[in-house]
């Protein structure tokens, strides 16, 4: 049963110690919320004495270990959540702390069904990881969810600030993610192309990761080659017992936890997460309401860029024979037709010349990404927005699935 609507109207909430005030409010709707007394924190960050926090298109919880009231203006469903396992992820917090203090990173990996919890106890671990100074690398292997970019991706981010209440991962600049076009939803649309892309963000991450370690959020379950890649110490299952029992059995030189799925969280339809993520994407061409940011229009004739995809080469790996998966050997890079173009979201790549792309393209960082706005084909150039102003710095574009129109 949904919990009860709150009229559009101010009201007070009061949370005795380990309490959590939980809402959910849909894009149409804004709430505000500010702290009357006491002390309470979002996901892991500490909520303070004087701010307004606004919210919209959210799910949260405003968890307080000790107690506190808050004042609550606007119309959401919200109801005060008496059982939550903040216990048990403070007391996994703790553990990864003495390994840090021991010098020894912990790598941690946080594995569940979806909705589970596994984006929200990921924000919990870095935020109690920052507060005490420490500097965890958050590596997203979730390309459904845009986190701290452009959905579709793969990141890894040096976290040197708490998340941010209002707009979570995307509003942590100046943290420069390092970043991976994928272009689909989840590894299996193309896991020979997931394992590369893998592979090249954790000789990355490995140039960068010190005893902080590093949090890392998945999509799903099947992380065998990112387990191994990443040099995985710690799994953190959340929700599936079931699932816990066959890690456990899997990796029997891991440390396997396995957490509560907290009740406060929220099974999101696909329209709902269409939405965060275009909200997620007007984010990074334009910034958040407490730091925006310009994006600029820029023109490029057809024969100035290059934009390519990979396309893997075999049938589907349902259809493979069993224990047969698809080889990167079989995927191959295709340019893109010009006129699918438009409203796509391309990931500027450092390759620059034709001679790199059957190697270099497919592992390539991203280092920006565009909007196309226009594709027109009888002058035979694109318009498309950009953070950056100016020509664009790379010739080779690589497309995705993701598209996105600045009206939506
Ligand atoms: N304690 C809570 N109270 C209210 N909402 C919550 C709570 N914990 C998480 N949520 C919300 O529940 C939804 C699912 O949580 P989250 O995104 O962390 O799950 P997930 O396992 O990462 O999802 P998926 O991998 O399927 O994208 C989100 O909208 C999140 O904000």
């Amino acid at each position: 049963m949904a919990p009860p609507i709150l009229a559009s109207v101010t009201k007070e909430w009061t949370l005795v110690a380990g309490e959590e005030f939980r809402f959910e409010v849909d894009f149409k709707n804004k709430i505000e919320l500010r702290l009357k007394n006491g002390h309470a924190e979002y996901f892991g960050a500490e909520l303070g004495p004087l701010a307004t926090y606004a919210f919209t298109g959210e799910n949260g919880a405003v968890f307080s270990w000790q107690g506190c009231t808050l004042e609550i203006t606007g119309e959401c469903q919200a109801y005060v959540g008496t059982e939550t396992p903040m216990g048990s992820y403070i007391n996994t917090h703790m553990a990864l702390q003495q390994q840090r203090v021991s010098g020894v990173g912990p790598r941690v990996m946080i594995v569940g069904p979806n909705d589970s919890g596994k984006t929200s106890l990921a924000r919990v671990l870095i935020n109690y990881a920052v507060r005490q100074g420490v500097r965890p690398i958050f590596v997203s292997l979730d390309p459904l969810n845009a986190s701290v970019t452009v959905p579709g991706t793969l990141s890894a981010t040096p976290m040197t600030k708490v998340v941010g209440i209002e707009a979570g991962f995307m509003g942590n600049a100046p943290m420069t993610p390092l970043v991976w076009q994928f272009g689909h939803d989840t590894p299996s649309d193309n896991p020979a192309l997931f394992k590369l892309l893998v592979d090249r963000l954790a000789a990355a991450v490995d140039r960068r990761a010190d005893a902080s370690g590093l949090i890392i959020d998945t999509r799903g379950t099947d992380m065998d080659h990112a387990i191994q890649k990443l040099r995985i110490t710690t799994l953190l299952v959340i929700g599936d017992e079931r699932m816990y029992h066959a890690v456990l059995q899997k990796y029997p030189e891991l440390q396997v936890v396995k957490l509560s799925r907290s009740g406060g969280t929220v099974s999101r339809d696909p329209v709902f997460r269409q939405q965060a993520n275009a909200r997620a994407i007007r984010q990074y061409f334009y910034g958040t309401t407490g730091e925006p940011a310009m994006s600029f229009s820029t023109v490029a004739g057809f024969q100035d860029t290059k934009v390519v995809m990979a396309e893997s080469g075999v049938a589907p790996s349902s259809t493979l024979p069993v224990g047969e998966e698809p080889r990167l050997e079989d995927t191959r890079v295709v340019a893109v037709d010009n006129e699918t173009l438009t409203h796509a979201i391309l990931a500027i790549t450092n390759v620059d010349s034709d001679k790199d792309l059957d190697e270099g393209v497919l592992g390539a960082q991203a280092v920006g990404f565009v909007n196309v706005t226009r594709v027109d084909t009888e002058k035979e150039r694109f318009t498309m927005i950009s953070p950056v102003p100016g020509r664009l710095p790379k010739r080779v574009l690589l497309y995705g699935n993701v598209k996105w129109m600045e009206t939506l």
